[in-house]
């Protein structure tokens, strides 16, 4: 359900779920059309945005796969023990073209290619040797010991789908396949604000009714990944034209505008009022969450702005929950974070039922089936940072759940904590 801009009745709507909110977020934003080629060493954390094709078979020849003894399948004959003689020494980078004589073994190390007529590469310690020869008690069997050519990547075959975060391993994948560069959406472009009269910044002093500016810091280190670029555009007053300017000029210049604060019912509760000043398509404007249920998201121009509670902790879980998987999207990751595990209350909670909840929690035992049992740190208000800061993990608590009891089933969303 999109709400249109003729809603007038502010917050007299009726709470989206989360999945519809969340739904709606990332229908409103479409993917980057920018790309870059970088250096893979440049390359950590972009978004793949395209396919690349392998430069040449992984590996690209038949290798050895242990330190060891190439021999031919069809020289073990009878009965054993077998003996062969050594006819070749091939070692790693070995540019040779060999071929191993038949009735003689090569000596061959790990890494190096395999000589033509070779099937199997018996390991050194499976092997009795008396100079230059050697005693094998049994046949291998075909293969054994032996990396083929391609079995990992053939040449021209796509090496990984686009839409990928690369990781290490899928940096060094791309550079066993032979490239040295590689296509990346360009960077995400976002903007940040805080909103809030009574906000000051960290190491200025406070006057009675002032606090310090948390959402900042937390938000910015939520969106400090390689593939966003980020603008703050700093805090703004309460004040209906300043806010009205400073969304027009951040929807101008970013891809998304992510602000804190300003987003409930009061009327010094500015960012709605603005936004349909400057003619958003507002998209959800209530949700049922615990905490964070205020959240505003439309579309201002081509940007999607996104009005996050100033609450801190409903400001980390509406982002978490809602706005990241739209800013996910709109970089080009096609992967969604499905990372929740299953977990066992620890705890007695009973609550109103309605909205989904998320709880701080930690654990510091398992049980018999190696689900963490989970400790509630504290109710996690939506003003308090305490408990987030220490939780290892956010538990979620189903709308239609009235009461957990301890020995229920929970899923957790592990928070990265160490
Ligand atoms: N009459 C109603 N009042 C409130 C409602 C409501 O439905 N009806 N909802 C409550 C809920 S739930 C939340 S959450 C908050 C959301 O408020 P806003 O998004 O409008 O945010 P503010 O009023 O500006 O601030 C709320 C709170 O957070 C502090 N804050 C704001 N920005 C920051 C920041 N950058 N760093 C740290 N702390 C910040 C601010 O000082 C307030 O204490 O509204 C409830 N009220
Ligand atoms: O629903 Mo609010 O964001 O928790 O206090």
């Amino acid at each position: 359900m999109a709400i249109g801009d003729t809603c007038t009745a502010g917050r007299n709507v009726s709470a989206l779920s989360v999945d519809a909110a969340r739904l709606l977020a990332v229908a409103a934003v479409a993917r980057v059309s920018g790309t870059e080629r970088l250096a893979l060493e440049d390359a950590c954390g972009r978004v793949l945005a395209d396919a690349p094709r392998a430069r040449t078979n992984l590996p690209p020849f038949d290798n050895s796969a242990m330190d060891g003894y190439a021999v031919r399948i069809g020289d073990f004959e009878g009965a054993g023990p077998y003996r062969f003689r050594l006819s070749e020494r091939i070692i790693a980078g070995d540019t040779r073209p060999v071929h191993l004589e038949k009735g003689t073994a090569a000596r061959i190390f790990t890494g190096a290619p395999i000589p033509k007529g070779a099937d199997a590469v018996i390991m050194q310690e499976s092997v009795t040797r008396r100079g230059n020869v050697i005693e094998i008690a049994t046949p291998p069997r075909l293969g054994l010991n032996i990396r083929r050519e391609g079995e990992d990547r053939r040449q021209d075959e796509p090496v990984l789908p686009r839409g990928l975060r690369l990781t290490p391993p899928r940096l060094a994948l791309l550079a066993a396949a032979g490239l040295a560069d590689v296509p990346v959406h360009r960077r995400l472009r976002v903007g940040l604000c805080s909103t809030g009269n009574e906000l000051r910044n960290p190491g200025q002093t406070l006057d009675h009714g002032q606090i310090y500016n948390s959402n900042r810091v937390m938000l910015r280190s939520l969106m400090a990944e390689p593939w966003i670029a980020m603008t703050d555009h700093g805090i703004l007053p309460d004040d209906p034209d300043a806010i009205r300017s400073a969304i027009r000029q951040a929807s101008a210049s970013n891809d998304i505008v992510i602000s804190s604060g300003g987003v409930s019912a009061g009327e010094e509760d500015h960012v709605l009022d603005a936004l349909k000043r400057e003619d958003a398509t507002l998209e959800v404007l209530k949700v049922a969450i615990r905490p964070g249920k205020p959240l505003t998201i439309g579309r201002v121009g081509r940007a999607l702005f996104v009005g996050l509670p100033g609450n801190p902790y409903a400001a980390a879980i509406t982002f978490l929950q809602i706005a990241r998987p739209a800013l996910r999207k709109a970089a080009g990751l096609l992967e969604e974070i499905d990372n929740w595990i299953p977990a066992v209350s620890g705890f007695d909670y009973s609550r109103k039922v309605g909205r989904r909840e998320y709880l701080p929690v930690t654990w510091d035992e398992r049980d018999a089936l190696g689900r963490p049992i989970l400790r509630r740190l504290d109710r996690g208000s939506s003003a308090s940072l305490g408990p987030i800061a220490l939780a290892k993990g956010i538990a979620v608590i189903d709308p239609d759940v009235g009461r957990v009891l301890p020995g229920s089933s929970l899923q957790v969303e592990p928070l990265l904590c160490s």
